[in-house]
């Protein structure tokens, strides 16, 4: 294990700067005095959009490149048209360092209010294809804004992408407990990119016969996230499907501020990075209301990462401590930062 860590931190716009400076102080409590933390920050975002026009030139993706791992807030902001951030900063990231395991955990947080507060046994894993379907940039508009438009938006799915993807969550359903893995996609309707997604699903499975498998309509799939969640471990699903089911799973099991993710690039051969799965929140930011939670426990996804294992779950044990703790009065997101810093410290 590296006793250094070069990190890029990305706040990027609304709660992002607010929810990665309490990240960054977790993460700052949490290792240990010998590990030699470099970080270098990127002004990515709104901000820089409107002074120059850019969103992330070349020069700044190679130098994000020569980093261990990144930290991400949020991208995106009213003031800005929508998408010009989200794939141009953002996606564009995800795309240039092969990010295609978009791994998001959900774990039923004790004490937290949700619809399934006090069911047990919430702990299930999305494996989100990162790279493909429909969010490569595959279409078009014939006769823009009039009465006529035709829009296309096509969905890219390749074998290569699709196997690499479901190879992964095979790998992590066997190596957890109940070894079960679930295909979601809608091969009822999609029948060229499902029915692919459903037989490389079932080819490779053949080698990894100790994983159940199942497989799910996404339609059918948000009713058992609901009302059945515990009938899953691990999930693999396309871009899409995946990006709408970990906003509901994050809803039903604690809440967005508590939703970690990881862009994780498996092959080591680029950074992976790591961001909340929730957005900017314009509508909260600069209030002091913004739940650091989901930031700090993708901090501890990256520490995980990269090899620091016990500090990881210190973060994980910690989260959990100040949530059962909480007794419903408001904190704000710098008193939240500070007693998961205690705690981890402590
Ligand atoms: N990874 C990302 O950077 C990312 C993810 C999602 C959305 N976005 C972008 O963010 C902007 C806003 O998107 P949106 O409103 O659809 O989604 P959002 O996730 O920003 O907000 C949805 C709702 O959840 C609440 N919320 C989000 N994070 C919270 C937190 N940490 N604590 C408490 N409440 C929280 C917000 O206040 C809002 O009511 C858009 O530009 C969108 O494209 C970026
Ligand atoms: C902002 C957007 C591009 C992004 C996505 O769709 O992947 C976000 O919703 C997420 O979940 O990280
Ligand atoms: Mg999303």
């Amino acid at each position: 294990m590296s006793r250094s860590i070069r990190l890029a931190v990305i706040p990027g716009d609304g709660i992002g700067q607010e929810v990665v400076a309490q990240g960054l102080k977790v993460l700052t409590a949490v290792l240990p005095q010998d590990v030699k933390l470099e970080t270098k920050e990127y002004d990515l975002g709104a901000r820089r959009w409107h002074a120059t026009g850019e969103t992330l030139p070349d020069e700044e993706l190679e130098s994000l490149k020569q980093h261990d791992a990144i930290l991400l807030g949020a991208i995106g902001d009213p003031s800005v048209p929508s998408g010009v951030l989200e794939r141009g900063l953002l996606l564009k990231l995800r795309f240039a360092f092969d990010h295609f395991v978009n791994l998001r955990p959900s774990k039923l947080f004790p004490n937290t209010t949700t619809p399934l507060a006090g069911r047990p046994d919430i702990d299930f894993v999305v494996v989100r294809e990162g790279t493909e379907g429909p969010y490569t940039g595959n279409g078009g508009s014939l006769r823009t804004g009039t009465p006529a438009e035709v829009a296309t938006e096509v969905s890219l799915n390749t074998a290569y992408g699709v196997e690499r993807v479901v190879r992964d969550a095979y790998e992590r359903a066997n190596a957890r407990p109940r070894k079960k893995l679930t295909l979601v996609h809608k091969n009822n309707v999609l029948v060229y990119a499902g029915h692919m997604w459903k037989n490389i699903f079932d080819r490779v499975g053949k080698e990894y016969p100790e994983v159940t498998t199942d497989y799910l309509h996404v339609d059918a799939a948000t009713i058992f996230f609901v009302t059945q969640p515990e009938r899953f471990d691990v999930i693999v699903t396309d871009n899409l499907f995946g990006d709408i089911l970990t906003d509901l799973a994050a809803a039903v099991t604690g809440g967005i501020g508590l939703a970690a993710s990881g862009n994780i690039n498996p092959t080591g051969e680029f950074p992976s990075m790591f961001e909340p799965v929730h957005g900017s929140a314009p509508d909260i930011a600069g209030t002091g209301k913004a739940d650091p939670t989901a930031t700090i426990l993708s901090v501890s996804l990256l520490l995980r990462h990269l090899g620091f294992v016990p500090q990881a779950t210190r973060i994980e044990e910690a989260v959990a401590a100040d949530l059962e703790a909480r007794d419903g009065s408001p904190r704000s997101t710098d008193e939240i930062g500070d007693a998961l810093a205690a705690r981890v410290a402590g």
